[in-house]
C-alpha cells in the first residue's frame, strides 16, 4: 500500500467518536502488529496538507509498564476542527496515550495517527502537524518570553518574516505580549501556561494535543484558556485535551471520553453521555420514624435502587416512572409513615463521572 493510500485509507469512517470493544481482549492471540519505528521520509510524501477528516485516531491502543496496563485496547478518533475531552482521574492513562499521540513513547500494540500519519511509522510527519503542551514543561529560566519562543520557531525550521510574524501572532493570541521581554523565571503559573500554549502553537500546527493545561489556573485564567480552545478549534485545528474534572471541559468539549485504569469506559458528547448515565434519579425520603421499616417497605417497591439509610432519611437510586414515585409516597402515607419531606434530583454531570469511574488505581 502506498503512502497515500494508507493516507486515505485513515480517513474512510463515519462516526466522530467510537468506544473501544470492552470486555476480554481478543488481540492477546492477534495483536495488532507494529512496525518499526522509522525517521526516514520516503521522497513520494507530498509535502501540502493531505484532506483527513479523523484528524486524530487511536486504534486499539495498548501501553504496558510490566504488569501495569496503562492503556489497555483505547480506540477512538476526533474530527478535523473539533476538541475532545480526555477525562480521568489520577493514573487513568491520559498522559500515556498523550505521549504516544506526541511520538514521545510508542505503543506495546495498535497504533494512533495524527493527520492520517501513523506514530509508529511516521513520527516525523506527525511531529511536524502536532503541537503538544504537557503537563509540565521545563522551561529556560534566564530567557525571556519572545526568546524562548524565537527559539522553538527555528527549532521548528521557520525562517526571515514568516518566524517573526508567527511569533507576533503567537504572543497576541496568547496574551504574552506585555510578557515578551520578561524573563520566564518572573512570570506566575498562569503566564507560564499561556507561553507554553504558545510553544506548542508556534509551526501553526493542524493537532495540539494538551496534557491537563488547566492545572493551577485561577478561574479567570481557566476561563480565558477555554476561550482559547475554542476559538482555535474554530481555526480549524483539532484538540485533545485532558482533564481529571468533567465539569471543566463540559462547555468547551464537542466530545469526550472517560478512561479509567487504562480502559475507556464512556465515549460520546457531553450530553449522551449524562442522558446514557443520568436516567436514574436519586430520591431522598425522610419520613417521622421506624426508619428501618420504612426501608423494607421501600425496597418492595418498582424502581427503588439500593436504599442507603441515615436514621429517618434514606436515600436511593430510582429508575420508576412518575406514577411509580406518587405510588411510593401514596404506599408510605396507607402504612402509617409520616412522610415529612421527598427531594427527588437528577444526577449531576460530577455525579455521572463517578458513577462511570469506579476510583480504582494501579
Ligand atoms: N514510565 C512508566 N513506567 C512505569 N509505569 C508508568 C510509566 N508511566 C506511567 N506509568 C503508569 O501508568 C499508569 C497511567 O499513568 P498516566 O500518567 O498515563 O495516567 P494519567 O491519567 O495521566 O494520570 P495523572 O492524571 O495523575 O497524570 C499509572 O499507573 C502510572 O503509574
Amino acid at each position: 500500500m502506498s503512502f497515500q493510500d494508507e493516507h486515505q485509507e485513515t480517513s474512510s469512517s463515519d462516526s466522530t467518536v467510537s468506544a473501544g470493544s470492552p470486555g476480554t481482549p481478543d488481540h492477546w492471540n492477534n495483536p495488532v502488529p507494529i512496525a518499526e519505528p522509522t525517521s526516514i521520509v520516503s521522497p513520494q510524501v507530498p509535502t501540502v496538507h493531505t484532506e483527513t477528516r479523523r484528524c486524530i485516531e487511536l486504534r486499539r491502543l495498548h501501553r504496558f509498564f510490566g504488569s501495569t496496563r496503562a492503556v489497555n485496547d483505547v480506540t477512538f478518533s476526533v474530527d478535523r476542527g473539533h476538541v475532545f475531552g480526555y477525562i480521568g482521574p489520577n493514573g487513568a492513562g491520559k498522559t500515556t496515550s498523550m505521549r504516544i499521540l506526541a511520538t514521545l513513547d510508542l505503543p506495546s500494540y495498535g497504533d494512533a495517527y495524527v493527520d492520517g500519519f501513523s506514530v509508529v511509522n511516521d513520527p516525523e510527519l506527525v511531529r511536524k502537524r502536532l503541537g503538544f503542551m504537557p503537563d509540565s514543561f521545563g522551561t529556560y529560566r534566564d530567557v525571556n518570553c519572545s526568546e524562548y519562543l524565537d527559539f522553538f520557531a527555528r527549532a521548528y525550521g521557520l525562517v526571515g518574516r514568516e518566524r517573526i510574524e508567527r511569533l507576533k501572532w503567537v504572543l497576541d493570541f496568547t496574551g504574552t505580549n506585555g510578557m515578551a521581554e520578561k524573563p520566564i523565571r518572573g512570570l506566575s503559573k498562569g503566564m507560564k501556561q499561556r507561553l507554553c500554549l504558545g510553544r506548542a502553537l508556534i509551526h501553526d500546527p493542524a493537532v495540539m494535543i494538551l496534557d491537563e493545561p488547566a492545572a493551577g489556573l485561577d478561574p479567570r485564567a481557566r476561563i480565558d484558556l477555554r476561550r482559547m480552545i475554542r476559538e482555535l478549534a474554530d481555526r480549524g485545528k483539532t484538540i485533545l485535551i485532558s482533564s481529571h474534572i468533567l465539569t471543566e471541559l463540559a462547555e468547551v468539549c464537542d466530545s469526550i471520553g472517560i478512561i479509567e485504569q487504562g480502559t475507556l469506559l464512556a465515549t460520546g458528547t457531553v450530553d449522551e453521555i449524562h442522558q446514557q448515565q443520568a436516567n436514574l434519579l436519586e430520591l431522598v425520603i425522610r419520613v417521622l420514624d421506624r426508619g428501618e421499616d420504612a426501608q423494607k417497605l421501600l425496597a418492595t417497591l418498582p424502581g427503588v435502587g439500593d436504599i442507603i439509610l441515615d436514621g429517618c432519611l434514606l436515600r436511593f437510586p430510582f429508575g420508576g416512572a412518575p406514577s411509580d414515585q406518587a405510588g411510593l409516597v401514596a404506599r408510605l402515607v396507607q402504612e402509617g409513615f409520616g412522610v415529612v419531606e421527598i427531594i427527588s434530583r437528577k444526577k449531576s454531570l460530577e455525579d455521572v463521572f463517578l458513577q462511570v469511574t469506579k476510583g480504582l488505581v494501579q
